[in-house]
């Protein structure tokens, strides 16, 4: 046979296998992981056939032979977002609603939502924003001052609405100006009733020395915060949000599961600080806790894929008017809701543990709050759509993450 007869050849086989593979895929229930397992074997063998080039890793035989994949997933809930308020939420409720089930919502508004009552009508404002149509839950978290009371705990556990109690460093990061000066003194009552009450302690794990170099601030958060605070309180269930560094994922990794978790965002998994300087001052990629270095990145990426139960999804999605961002001082923030998902595949499918996506997107955040894991499927289609260059809305506009990128792994809900 000539050279470009075998290969004409091979490429028939090669288009009879897809299909075949395709047919299967379709005949097969769509809905667990283990189908998608069984979807992933029959498309692309783990053992490569000689038809494909031994080196051609999985994505690549995807994109290079048309393969289609899909992956069907439990709907997952998002443990750490921020939904703003006014014209903000209404412009960026949609993009969360869409396909998580439940958010954690983060009181950091102005003024913060301090008490159960507040909370109350944050959640109506956010009931009211969605559309009519959608089954999405917010949680709603109470903002932790020096003042807050034990009183204030128990009427947030009786309202039922109310899933957890959040601490922000008193300058620590947006909008935090109200928040905590004195943990060890003033909010010791307070951390007694959360532990009666079992309630979790969210915390933005930064000291705010301005001494401290902001690349160590986690760190020595872990040190000198977070460690006392886990000896005086073993009992309190914490949630260190948005790790960013080794120190966090070993200081988690050594704590008791079901009792210390965190949460880890897109940008945190697939950027390092490089991405603030790339080519230039790039604000859009400004958040905090600040992106730390590749070997922090890495850690952080072995954690969550290794499949171990104290990690899970929390996007930390926090909108900024465009103009807010691009400014003499930008806030820090990054738009993520749109394509937290896809990034999040994208993570798992790169460290070939996309297994491993599920529960971490969708099990164990709802097994750590002792809340029931949502029943309700999503499916993550393997196709390339291009990210918008940013959305506008009434006041402006707001640049997502990965703005005008190609994309894999678009979520559709059933
Ligand atoms: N992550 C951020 O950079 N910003 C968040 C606050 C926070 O989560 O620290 C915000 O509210 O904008
Ligand atoms: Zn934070
Ligand atoms: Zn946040």
């Amino acid at each position: 046979m000539q050279g470009h007869d075998s290969e004409y050849f091979q490429r028939l086989i090669l288009y009879t296998f897809s299909n075949s593979a395709e047919f299967f895929r379709r005949t097969i229930c769509s809905c667990s992981s283990v189908a998608f397992r069984m979807i992933k074997s029959l498309a692309l063998p783990s053992k490569p056939s000689r038809l494909y080039a031994a080196n051609i890793r999985g994505s690549e035989r995807v994109k290079r032979y048309g393969v289609r994949m899909e992956l069907s997933i439990a709907q997952p809930d998002d443990w750490h977002l921020h939904l703003r308020d006014g014209d903000l939420l209404e412009a960026v409720i949609s993009h969360s609603a869409k396909q998580f089930g439940r958010a954690i919502v983060m009181p950091n508004l102005k003024p913060p939502i301090t008490t159960t009552a507040a909370a109350v009508a944050y959640r109506n404002s956010i009931l009211k924003s969605l559309q009519d149509n959608t089954d999405f839950t917010p949680l709603m978290t109470l903002y932790l001052t020096d003042t807050t009371t034990p009183h204030e705990i128990k009427l947030a556990r009786e309202s039922g609405i109310v899933y957890a109690v959040k601490l922000y460093p008193a300058g620590a990061t947006t909008n935090s100006q109200d928040g905590v000066t004195d943990l060890f003194g003033k909010c010791v009552p307070v951390l007694e009733e959360m532990v009666n009450q079992n309630m979790p302690l969210l915390v933005h794990g930064e000291v705010t020395d301005p001494e401290i170099d902001i690349f160590d601030r986690e760190r020595v958060f872990i040190e000198t915060v977070l460690k006392p605070l886990i000896e005086k309180f073993p009992k309190l269930k914490v949630v260190m949000e948005h790790v960013t560094t080794m120190d966090a994922i070993r200081f988690v990794e050594s704590c008791e599961e079901g009792s210390v978790a965190a949460t880890v965002t897109p940008q945190h998994l697939l950027l390092n600080r490089n991405s603030l300087f790339q080519g230039g001052l790039q604000p859009h990629s400004y958040c905090l806790p600040v992106l730390k270095r590749e070997t922090h990145r890495q850690a952080i990426v072995s954690a969550v894929t290794s499949g171990n139960r104290r990690f899970f999804l929390g996007t930390d999605s926090a909108p900024h008017e465009r103009r807010r961002k691009e400014s003499v001082c930008g806030c820090a923030g990054i738009f993520n809701a749109p394509v937290a998902l896809s990034l999040y595949a994208k993570v798992f499918e790169e460290a070939g543990a996309l297994d491993k996506l599920e529960a971490f997107t969708s099990f164990n955040g709802p097994d750590f709050y002792g809340l029931p894991r949502n029943t309700r499927k999503i499916t993550l289609k393997k196709t390339t759509w291009k990210v918008p260059e940013s959305y506008s809305y009434a006041s402006g506009s707001i640049v997502p993450m990965s703005a005008g990128e190609s994309l894999e792994w678009l979520p559709y809900l059933a």
